[in-house]
């Protein structure tokens, strides 16, 4: 249970409320409490008028008329109260839910990219959603319910007790076994709850990925496949959902029953004890109110014991990732202008979750003012050098500087604003072409945002379309060819005018002519900066101050584009290739 002490510095944080929701709870409780005994004292009245023991008939209507409205203004003032709780107390646990999906939001942004790719995508939803729920339940309704019980208990079973004392052991006798029973229930109904939510997860992700993947589904024609996969899928889900619905379904037959159970006590114990004259008969009707009163809260403690265990449960996990500290941290607080000198000295690198030694011995240098192309074929370990420059990955072996300090002594908020880095895979946001831009550059203006077009090649084609740079793009709006979207993500990345521009392979969809121009422009405005190009293609890198050749992660050649080309290797089989290409 002490990982649910984590949220009792929200708790502190909404004292005040939860304070008064509190003492509320208890009035609330109070006034509900007083309906039974008017109840009581009005049947009693009658009685005695049938026995003769009263013949003012006009007392005895203006007993009942004051009983009456009693009933209705305690019951009033009880409703108002019960309101008070439930906005006080439930929406406190709303605060709270508020406060921790942020609070995890935001330690999801801080974690390496190394946390992503060991824990996977449906977990990190299912904390942020399904377990910050069940822990609501705990920061609001457990507590609110407990509060409402034990308040209820105390004053109920006490005054039951003065009243009658023997009739009260009969009557609750049977609350504990309804106790344990819902409490066996809720961990059953938890147990299959759990079943049945993996297979909603199971089928939710079989649905994105089909709808994600649509067009090689149609393109292969395995519509049929997927759809005998599918209902597969559903029709687990739909055993499981039976399942559950069977405890569930027992759920309220037992209550039913063990109130039964409760009512037949109170009635024939409290009938003989009547008949006896040891008690008014007022006290049975009252008694007959109590103990059904008493039934949902009894009821309610098997609940919330279950309810408590499952927000533990799903607190820890929370937890699991709330400790986790990021792999990449930044440790300097001043600030550290870049520069953008960038040096690998004998420089190795392994992925720890693959073991793949992705780069061995790696030593070059670039300057603010180059231009270094890296080429390779796949899976020699271009996109890992750049990963390396933003730091996504720590170097471990050999060195990594900038402006000849070491990366790890760099501002990280310094360095990563002054990189504009062009993913392979360039991702676009659902949102629209000029805020996917501005990405780059919150405050950008609108003529920023057509200059970095520009710059991209990729104005022309915008102002194509029917709402120009306001056209939405992604599930709510259009599909960008390839090569739009690299362009649109190379404009994201120069309207930042970082000081180092990391290109990675992100001109391959393009045609060599628009190659060429996003090229010339990118050398116009990169005069002072540092940029790497990475690609498959001579034509990206020929221009470049320095290229260098990776195999396996090893630079087996460098030089310019005329020095290499007169030599035997690599790159010289790979020009003489892709020109053959280009005559055919
Ligand atoms: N995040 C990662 N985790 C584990 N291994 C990785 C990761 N990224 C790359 N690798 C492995 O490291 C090696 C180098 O990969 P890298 O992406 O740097 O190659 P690349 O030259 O950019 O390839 P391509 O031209 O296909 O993009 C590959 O064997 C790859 O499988």
């Amino acid at each position: 249970m002490k990982e649910l002490q984590y949220l009792n510095r929200y708790f502190y944080k909404y004292r005040g409320r939860l304070i008064f929701g509190l003492l509320i709870t208890i009035i609330a409780r109070i006034f509900a409490l007083l309906t039974p005994k008017f109840i009581g004292d009005s049947t009693d009245i009658v009685e005695k008028y049938i026995n003769g023991e009263l013949t003012d008939l006009a007392y005895v209507k203006s007993e009942l008329l004051t009983n009456i409205l009693l009933i209705l203004g305690t019951t009033i003032l009880a409703a108002f109260f019960t309101f008070l709780m439930r906005q006080a107390i439930i929406v406190v646990s709303r605060y709270i839910e508020f406060d921790l999906k942020n609070e995890i939001f935001k330690q999801y942004e801080r974690l390496s990219l190394g946390f992503y790719k060991n824990n996977r995508t449906g977990d990190l939803m299912n904390r942020i959603s399904e377990d910050v729920s069940k822990v609501r339940m705990y920061a609001g309704p457990a507590i609110m319910y407990s509060v409402t019980t034990v308040t209820l208990f105390i004053v109920v079973i006490s005054y039951m007790f003065y009243t009658a004392p023997v009739l009260t052991l009969y009557a609750i006798a049977p609350l504990p076994v309804l106790s344990i029973a819902v409490y066996r229930l809720s961990v059953a109904i938890h147990k299959r709850s759990t079943v049945v939510q993996q297979y909603l997860s199971k089928l939710t992700s079989f649905t994105q990925e089909s709808f994600s993947g649509i067009a090689v589904i149609k393109a292969y024609g395995i519509e049929g496949r997927t759809n005998i996969e599918f209902a597969e899928l559903a029709k687990g889900s739909k055993e499981k959902n039976i399942d559950l619905a069977k405890v569930q379904a027992l759920f309220f037959p037992l209550m039913m029953l063990l109130i039964g159970a409760s009512n037949l006590m109170v009635i024939y114990v409290g009938g003989n004890q009547f008949m006896e004259d040891k008690i008014d008969f007022g006290t049975i009707v009252e008694f007959l109110i109590y103990v059904n009163m008493l039934t949902w809260p009894v009821a309610v403690v098997g609940w919330v014991t279950s309810m408590i265990q499952q927000a533990a449960a799903s607190q820890k996990r929370i937890n699991e990732f709330l400790m986790e500290e990021p792999a990449i941290k930044n440790t300097v607080d001043k600030s550290t202008p870049i520069n953008g000198r960038i040096a690998f000295k004998d420089l190795s690198f392994t992925y720890t979750d693959t073991n793949i030694t992705a780069l061995k011995n790696v030593s070059f240098e670039v300057k603010p003012g180059e231009t270094l192309s890296i080429i390779g074929n796949t899976g020699s370990g271009k996109s890992t050098i750049l990963e390396l420059i933003g730091r996504l990955y720590d170097v471990e072996e050999g060195q990594l500087t900038i402006d000849d300090a070491k990366i790890t002594d760099l501002n990280l908020r310094d360095l990563r604003y002054s990189i504009g880095y062009v993913p392979q895979d360039a991702f676009l946001f659902s949102d629209t072409i000029s805020n996917n831009i501005k990405f780059g550059k919150e405050a950008a203006s609108e003529k920023e945002v057509i200059e970095a077009a520009k710059l991209a090649s990729v104005h022309k084609n915008i102002e194509g379309f029917s709402k120009g740079y306001d056209t939405i793009l992604g599930e709510r709006g259009i599909t960008l060819s390839g090569g739009q979207k690299q362009r649109v993500s190379i404009a994201r990345a120069v309207i930042k005018n970082p000081q180092i521009l990391l290109f990675d392979d992100c001109l391959s969809a393009v045609d060599t002519e628009t190659e060429e121009e996003i090229l010339q422009n990118l050398h116009r405005i990169s005069q002072n900066k540092t940029t790497i190009i990475v690609s498959h293609r001579i034509s990206s890198a020929k221009n470049a101050d320095k290229i260098i050749v990776l195999e396996e992660g090893k630079i087996i050649q460098q030089g310019t584009h005329n020095e290499l080309v007169n030599v035997d290797g690599y790159y010289k089989e790979l020009y003489i290739k892709q020109l053959s290409e280009k005559e055919i």
